[in-house]
């Protein structure tokens, strides 16, 4: 405890604390703002003849809320914790880092209000219109000074892994959105992008792809770097192998994104390249998974007794198997059946819900005692359902995309004897139906279990200080 007061005064922990906690209100909203657009998907009368409640302007709201809001509000809590903790030093500036906190819920604000008005420039993952592009790149670039300011002014000289991971990300989502974003306005909510046809597509899809690549893995694969090996007591399994990977990712990464535009007015060669560098990215992907997976060597046995290690290695293990079916979707063969199917989904949330939310809500469960004052969270009991609860979820999500989507992709392609299709699309609708269905049980067990970690940080963020217990195994038993 006297040692959380000393280094509260050391590094700046509010701004941390206020990321880490709208984490799990932003984790609440987007996924529950999912979960209604699945179920929009299995009964249409949900859109109740709203313009603001139909599914296509809830369907970015979502993606905006879980990636933008859940998922980048994680990066800059961790990101903002690992820098001062790896460099033993404040981070370089409170003011700009407290602007980067109001400038990003701002943000997310005025998304949350213009796409259900229907404000959107119809490009996907960058949906906001100008003025909100113009803060983004603001508020990013102040992010990236404070820090890389806190880099420069380290206590250390070494610059540990996971400041790697984050540093390209950083520096690669400013380059992304920044160019992909170039528009000419027309008015303050229309605009169009400077680039057209088939150029257009392949910017709009290197940057779709690099988002992926480099703010759901890399900045993700920086969170991993730092928490699995202080969850699990263990040094990092090989640290030649994370710098290894390290260059083999980003250096890959960036060629691969013409596999979301197989079959398109996008020259083959393009094609090409993209299907061959998505299917060697499978290697330093798996690079960063063995890496921490065998981080664990010597501390297997904490997995029985540790949801919150646990969490972070299942997630681990999504990343793995959305690393192995990724390459393969990219061989243009495969994606000409996956490609338009839910299979496509299935596979975005194994990576989103099983890799970026879990390895997350992990990373939240080991700040939120550390950041205030308390040896654990109030009940790991309640960790322990909430795992389960997101394990089943994920597993009815992903199995019902599977399933539903290689059937749709048979459906659509079987022909008749005197080449006529087999079935209409509304038919395969019909057969998609108990699989809509059962996505949304999936996504009603993973916001129950969002809501018992809401109910658990309330009552740690509350608890008086010493108060709870500092032994996981004391309390599981
Ligand atoms: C309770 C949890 C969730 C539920 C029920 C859910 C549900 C959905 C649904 C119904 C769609 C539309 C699918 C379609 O167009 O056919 C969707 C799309 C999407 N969701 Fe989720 N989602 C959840 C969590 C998440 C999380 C945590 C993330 C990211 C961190 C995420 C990222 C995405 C993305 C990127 C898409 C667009 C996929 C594409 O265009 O292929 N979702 N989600
Ligand atoms: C080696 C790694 C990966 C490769 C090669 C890869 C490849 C692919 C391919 C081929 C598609 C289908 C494109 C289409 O038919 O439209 C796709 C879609 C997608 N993947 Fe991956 N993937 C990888 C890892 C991941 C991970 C880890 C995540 C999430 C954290 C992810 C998120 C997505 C999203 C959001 C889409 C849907 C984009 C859209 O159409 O809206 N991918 N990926
Ligand atoms: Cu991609």
């Amino acid at each position: 405890m006297s040692q959380t007061v000393a280094s509260q005064t050391e590094y700046n922990y509010k701004v941390v604390r206020q990321f880490a906690i709208m984490t799990v209100i932003w984790g609440i909203v987007g996924m529950g703002v999912g979960v209604l657009i699945a179920a929009q998907l299995a009964w249409p009368a949900l859109n109740f003849d709203t313009p603001w409640l139909t599914y296509s302007r809830l369907r970015p709201l979502h993606t905006n809320a879980v990636i933008f809001a859940f998922g980048t509000s994680a990066l800059f809590a961790t990101s903002y914790y690992v820098v001062q903790r790896t460099c033993q030093t404040r981070l370089f500036s409170d003011k700009l880092a407290a602007f980067t906190f109001w400038g990003w819920q701002a943000i997310i604000v005025s998304a949350a209000i213009t796409l259900p008005l229907g404000i959107t420039s119809s490009k996907e993952y960058a949906e906001l219109e100008w003025p909100i592009d113009i803060a983004i790149a603001v508020v990013w670039v102040s992010y990236a000074v404070v820090f890389f300011g806190t880099l420069i002014k380290r206590k250390v000289s070494h610059i540990y892994v996971a400041n790697w991971f984050y540093a390209g990300f950083i520096i690669t989502v400013a380059i992304l959105h920044i160019v992909n974003s170039m528009a000419v306005p027309v008015s303050l909510t229309k605009s169009y992008s400077i680039y057209a046809g088939a150029v257009d597509a392949m910017v709009q899809w290197w940057y779709g792809h690099n988002a992926v690549g480099f703010l759901l893995t890399a900045g993700f694969l920086g969170m991993m770097y730092y928490f699995v090996p202080k969850q699990a007591g263990r040094p990092v399994y090989s640290y030649r192998l994370s710098v290894v990977h390290f260059w083999a990712l980003v250096s890959l990464y960036i060629w691969a994104g013409p596999h979301h535009l197989h079959y398109t007015a996008l020259p083959d060669w393009t094609q090409s390249l993209g299907m061959v560098m998505s299917v060697i990215l499978f290697v330093p992907s798996w690079g960063g998974m063995i890496n921490g997976i065998m981080t664990l060597s010597g501390a297997w046995h904490k997995l029985r007794t540790d949801p919150v290690l646990r969490f972070l290695v299942v997630s681990l293990s999504f990343y793995g198997m959305s690393t192995f079916e990724g390459p393969m979707m990219a061989i243009k063969s495969v994606n000409a059946l996956s490609h338009y199917t839910d299979w496509t989904v299935g596979h975005v949330h194994s990576g989103a819900l099983g890799w970026v939310a879990m390895i997350s809500i992990g990373a939240i469960y080991h700040l939120i005692p550390a950041l205030f004052g308390h040896g654990n969270m109030y009940s790991i009991k309640l960790v322990n359902t909430h795992f389960w609860l997101h394990t089943v979820g994920v597993v009815l999500y992903i199995v019902a995309m599977w399933i539903s989507g290689v059937m749709q992709g048979l459906m659509w392609r079987a022909v008749n004897a005197d080449g006529t299709l087999m079935y209409s699309f509304v038919q395969s609708l019909e057969a998609s139906k108990p699989f809509y269905i059962m996505r949304f049980l999936g996504g009603v067990f993973i916001v129950v279990g969002m809501l018992v970690m809401a109910y658990n940080v309330f009552r740690t963020v509350t608890a008086k200080s010493g108060s709870l217990a500092t032994d996981a195994n004391a309390q599981m038993a």
